[in-house]
């Protein structure tokens, strides 16, 4: 007998299970489609300017309403006299590859190699690292962290690529626009959708504003949420995202059942300005100091300060016990109290409920002398340094040459970087940024980030890392500030040196501009850059670096973004500019993720503890690295101004990890350990 049932009852079973279910793995194709669609342009501008065809022609489909035609009359690359003018005669056609690998011998002059397999890959990740990642695949909740050097970024972009091969949707977000910019994240305040002022909502409006359908939509779309940084987000807002997250999932769970990777180094930053106010109602926090141990008030300033007898300064230090004093900080409205050693996250509950599985990176892969890892691990635990270590880094000249100076303040940065410019003869050529900056009218509190600076520069970009202008000249030390060739080992921190200018003028049309507001900012990218090329590039071309590596290449602008407010569509600030900075010397702030070869690290007004480990722990060995410390590290170590170690950190570390363990050379101070400290 013949079956007569219709075939299409009989066939494949039906693809979704309900049309909300079809109407949502539409969204997810389309949002795919987005991403991809971002991806290839950005692909594609990347071949423009680092690729290989002489004539680019990039055509933006005509519905995204951009349409951009690069096309370069031919590259010529030359090196110049120290006069600073071209010597026509050494100008060459270059092959477009253009990561080329030179040698001592012809550090001056434009080589025709080709040899771009000679590329540095991403390092293979070490056992230890391997499992780190294996255990985030499992979906289990994280928490990796390690000292300086040991590959936590590294790990963190291979959690990335292997979660996103897996199709999980990862969101990467960061306490400080600058540290998002360099794991291509977003700040949590972006990803929850808030501006500062949610700081002063209550507990309850934070979770109603979470159900707002773009937030909602937003955080729902993650499967796994990455916070880097944690050591800088304190603790309330760790708290406050763990609601918004159970909020917008309806699910009462830690981040509503999101799976969590925090990484972070607590014994680096700590939160800045915590705990302003009340996590449950929002009301400003009132704050008094009392003493640690006897839990009395500070006398009132110190009187026999003599140093600023106008503006004594509060005590450090108890008079009767000699211990320091710590904020206790209390809610106005619902008396809660809280205390300054709280403003970690791992002093929340949620913390614990997240139920981590933690891991702390050991083998550190910046150095390998096993001396100079000792040396800063004792500064990362804030263990003190013995005769024998102060005496190798002190006033010790390594092997420096022309290696960038560390400082921690600004203006002695800006002074040696004046004095090696001058010492330098030959034509300046100077580039200057091109800032972007759109508030929407729904971000009123934002305004005054379009507004300018003396120079012209928006007061958006005012702490951007890019340099408002690049002054440079021919044989000018240079330091890179983003990764734009990591497979070639052109990455954030790069050194090398200007040896000579690429003349090439890339003639650029924009047919239409039309900026997406939200999402994706590609398109914004891509004319930000067009403009900028348009307005200078061809006046000024391109300076071509050397690198330490051996890599030369033209350094051609980037634009850097970031999206501001909420709700969307969202604001947006960005600054194009050839990603270089003088590099002479650069502050010890700016230094924070580098890695370096060689580097002066001075310490004479080092203000902040944490300081000399991030600068001492950028260079790989001691053959590189001079110390400068004025009066002398010992004395500095005196004052407690070289090693880290806040007791908290110390008392959660050895509960989570156990004691640290002995590397290097240190058994000599290790033993005092952390027994005790915590009192
Ligand atoms: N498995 C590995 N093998 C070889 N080199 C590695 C490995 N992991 C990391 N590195 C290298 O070690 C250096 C430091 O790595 P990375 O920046 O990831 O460390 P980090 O812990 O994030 O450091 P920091 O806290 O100072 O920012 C980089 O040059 C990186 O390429």
């Amino acid at each position: 007998m013949v079956d007569e049932t219709p075939s299409k009852k009989r066939g494949r079973p039906a693809k979704y299970a309900s049309p909300s279910e079809k109407a949502r793995a539409d969204v997810e194709r389309r949002r795919v489609l987005r991403q991809k669609e971002a991806h290839d342009r950005r692909e594609r501008l990347h071949a423009q300017f680092y690729g290989a065809k002489s004539s680019v022609v990039a055509k933006q489909t005509p519905s995204r309403g951009l349409d951009i035609i690069l096309e370069y009359p031919g590259k010529r690359e030359y090196t110049e006299g120290q006069d600073g003018r071209p010597p026509t005669d050494q100008a060459v056609d270059l092959p477009r590859q253009q990561c080329q690998h030179g040698s001592e011998d012809d550090h001056e002059s434009p080589s025709a190699d080709t040899a771009h397999n000679k590329v540095i890959p991403d390092p293979t990740l070490c056992r230890e690292q391997s499992e780190l990642v294996e255990l985030v695949l499992s979906g289990a909740n994280v928490f990796y962290t390690g000292g300086a050097g040991t590959g936590k970024s590294t790990v963190l972009r291979a959690i990335m690529k292997e979660l996103r091969q897996r199709h999980r949707r990862v969101q990467v977000v960061t306490p400080t626009g600058i540290s998002a910019l360099n794991v291509s994240g977003s700040t949590y305040f972006t990803y929850a959708g808030w501006n500062p002022g949610v700081m002063k909502k209550t507990i309850e409006e934070i979770r109603h504003m979470a159900m707002s359908k773009e937030r909602r939509q937003r955080i729902k779309d993650t499967d796994v949420l990455i916070i880097d940084e944690i050591s800088m987000l304190e603790s309330n807002q760790f708290r406050r995202l763990d609601q918004a997250c159970r909020a917008a999932h309806q699910n009462d769970v830690p981040f509503g059942g999101i799976q969590v990777v925090v990484t972070g180094d607590f014994y680096q930053l700590p939160p800045v300005k915590a705990f302003q106010t009340c996590f449950e109602c929002g009301v400003e926090l009132k704050a008094k100091l009392f003493c640690k141990g006897c839990e009395q008030p500070p006398p009132p300033a110190d009187q026999t300060d003599t140093r600023q007898p106008s503006n004594p300064r509060p005590r450090e230090s108890c008079l009767g016990c000699g211990l320091g004093f710590q904020k206790q900080l209390k809610c106005p409205h619902c008396r809660d109290e809280s205390c300054t050693d709280d403003q970690w996250p791992f002093r929340s509950e949620v913390w614990d409920e997240c139920n981590f599985h933690c891991v702390s990176l050991a083998e550190v892969h910046r150095q390998s002398d096993p001396t100079f890892i000792g040396i800063l691990n004792s500064l990362r635990i804030g263990d003190k340094l013995d005769k024998h270590q102060l005496a190798l880094l002190d006033g010790r000249e390594g092997d420096v040459g022309e290696a960038v100076e560390l400082s921690p303040v600004r203006r002695e940065v800006e002074q040696k970087n004046s004095e090696g410019f001058q010492a330098i003869r030959g034509a300046v050529r100077a580039y200057k940024c091109q800032d972007y900056v759109h508030i929407q009218p729904h971000h009123p509190h934002l305004a005054n980030k379009e507004e300018q600076d003396g120079e012209g520069n928006k007061m958006g970009c005012r702490e951007h890392r890019f340099p408002p202008v690049l002054e440079t000249k021919f044989g000018m030390p240079v330091i890179l500030l983003a990764n734009i060739d990591a497979g070639a080992g052109l990455v954030n921190g790069s050194q090398g040196r200007i040896v000579g200018y690429s003349p090439h003028k890339p003639l650029m049309k924009q047919r239409e501009r039309k900026l997406r507001e939200s999402g994706e900012f590609s398109h914004l990218e891509e004319h930000e850059i067009v403009s900028w090329a348009q307005q200078q590039a061809a006046e000024f071309p391109l300076p071509i670096v050397r690198f330490e590596n051996g890599v030369q290449v033209p350094v051609y602008p980037v634009c850097q973004d970031t999206e501001l407010g909420d709700p969307p569509p969202f604001s947006v600030v960005a600054r194009t500019q050839i990603p270089l900075l003088p590099a002479w010397a650069i502050t010890i702030h700016k230094s924070q993720g580098m890695t370096l070869e060689k580097a002066v690290v001075n310490l004479e007004h080092i203000f902040e503890p944490q300081m000399a480990y991030v600068a001492l722990s950028r260079v790989r060995g001691l053959r590189g690295l001079k110390v400068v410390s004025g009066v002398g590290l010992d004395v500095l170590q005196e004052r407690g101004r070289l090693g880290g170690g806040n007791p908290v950190v110390r008392k959660f570390m050895k509960e989570t990890f156990g004691p640290p363990e002995r590397t290097g050379n240190t058994e000599d101070f290790l033993g005092s350990s952390i027994e005790g400290d915590e009192g």
